[in-house]
């Protein structure tokens, strides 16, 4: 049988959506019964429960978390940080409180595309040209981004202004501590990620999953990789994301990243893969929606390269990791060209391989 989602005219569907200035959380609100077709996933992969994401407790001496930091992101990519000294919960609850604002106050901020470093729709900007034919399904997710460096953080509603204000304070700290982890088991020095990547671009993405009445029909965000250095991850207690397996027995199956009271989930981004020279993975994940009746709440860092394009800031794999035995795996790019292939091939492994030096 064709599915519905076969039959349907996508782009009709999604100019109308787009008119409509909703968001999913709103038409959960309505009452609806069943999950329009923008939204039907029609991807099945079980997900399995044979790997723990390691956990790095930055309590402990460099000599202990380096290794445990190196180990991990040239593996599953993803690890968990505790004894952070963050309180990420609140930070989390802020995010749920701006979700959960009255539509009036929520949907003044609606945007696709970024207004002064700010954007709150279900659909993050996507080309509506770069796909001919059914393009991809809409995330059951609905995301407030803040470009840090062109945002006023004023604008943020009371209800949640000075939670995330204090998060960011404290997660500024965190990623130069990330940062130099990073680059410390990569081998290089504690300062060379900063040094040759400016780790000034951040982006916050305050995500709500609402509850879905057929939860396994669709997908709270679909397969991708992060185009960030790295990302640091807060989430609540309800749970959804899933890792692919990357090498090994396993290579490629899907596990659940079960969250962990307190910690904060760091992942390898695509940037840095590049720039370690495929030393560290940047793997694929999604989220599923769990529940017909609670809603997800997550908070998300990329950590970025500076955003510049010119010639003098050209990112590439680090010199100190081009061997003989190992050459550069990757040509050097601008961050300019690499946001564009991430638009032109998705957020998967195409665009990195798009930076792909042929190897003998
Ligand atoms: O909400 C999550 O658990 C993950 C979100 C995510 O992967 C992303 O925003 O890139
Ligand atoms: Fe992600």
């Amino acid at each position: 049988m064709a599915g519905a989602a076969e039959l349907y005219d996508y782009a009709a569907a999604l100019a109308e959506f787009d008119a409509s200035r909703t968001t999913v959380r709103s038409l959960v609100e309505s009452g609806i019964a069943s999950v329009p077709p923008l939204f039907i996933s029609t991807t099945n992969y079980p997900p399995t429960d044979i790997l723990a994401i390691p956990t790095v407790d930055l309590s402990l001496p460099l000599s202990s978390s380096v290794p445990l930091v190196g180990a991990a992101a040239r593996t599953c990519g993803f690890f968990h940080v505790t004894n952070h000294g963050i309180d990420a919960g609140a930070a989390v609850s802020a995010v749920r409180a701006f979700h959960e604002l009255p539509p009036a106050i929520r949907s003044a901020f609606y945007s696709i595309a970024a207004v002064e470093g700010m954007s709150y729709s279900t659909v993050p900007y996507m080309d509506r040209n770069s796909f001919d034919g059914p393009g991809p399904i809409l995330p059951w997710r609905v995301s407030l981004r803040v470009l840090l460096q062109a945002a006023d953080l004023g604008r943020l509603p009371a209800e949640c202004r000075d939670a995330l204000v204090e998060y960011l304070r404290c997660i500024e700290e965190l990623g130069k501590k990330m940062a130099r982890l990073l680059s410390e088991a990569l081998g290089v020095g504690a300062e060379r990620l900063e040094t040759a990547t400016q780790v000034e671009g951040w982006l916050m993405a305050c995500n709500y999953y609402p509850p879905c009445p057929e939860p396994a029909r669709v997908e709270g965000a679909v397969e991708h990789t992060d185009p960030s250095l790295f990302t640091v991850l807060a989430q609540d207690d309800i749970g959804g994301l899933q890792v692919r397996i990357n090498g090994g027995d396993n290579d490629g199956q899907w596990v659940d990243v079960p969250p962990v009271p307190g910690a904060l989930l760091v992942n390898v981004g695509d940037v840095l893969k590049l720039v370690s020279n495929n030393e560290y993975h940047s793997v694929g994940h999604r989220v599923m929606i769990k529940s017909s009746q609670d809603a997800r709440a997550s908070l998300a860092v990329f950590f970025n390269p500076a955003m510049s394009g010119g010639d003098s800031n050209l990112l590439g794999p680090l010199q100190e990791l081009i061997t003989t035995e190992k050459p550069a795996m990757y040509r050097s790019f601008t961050m300019t060209e690499f946001m564009d292939s991430r638009r032109k091939f998705g957020h998967g492994k195409l665009s990195t391989d798009q930076f792909r030096v042929a190897l003998e």
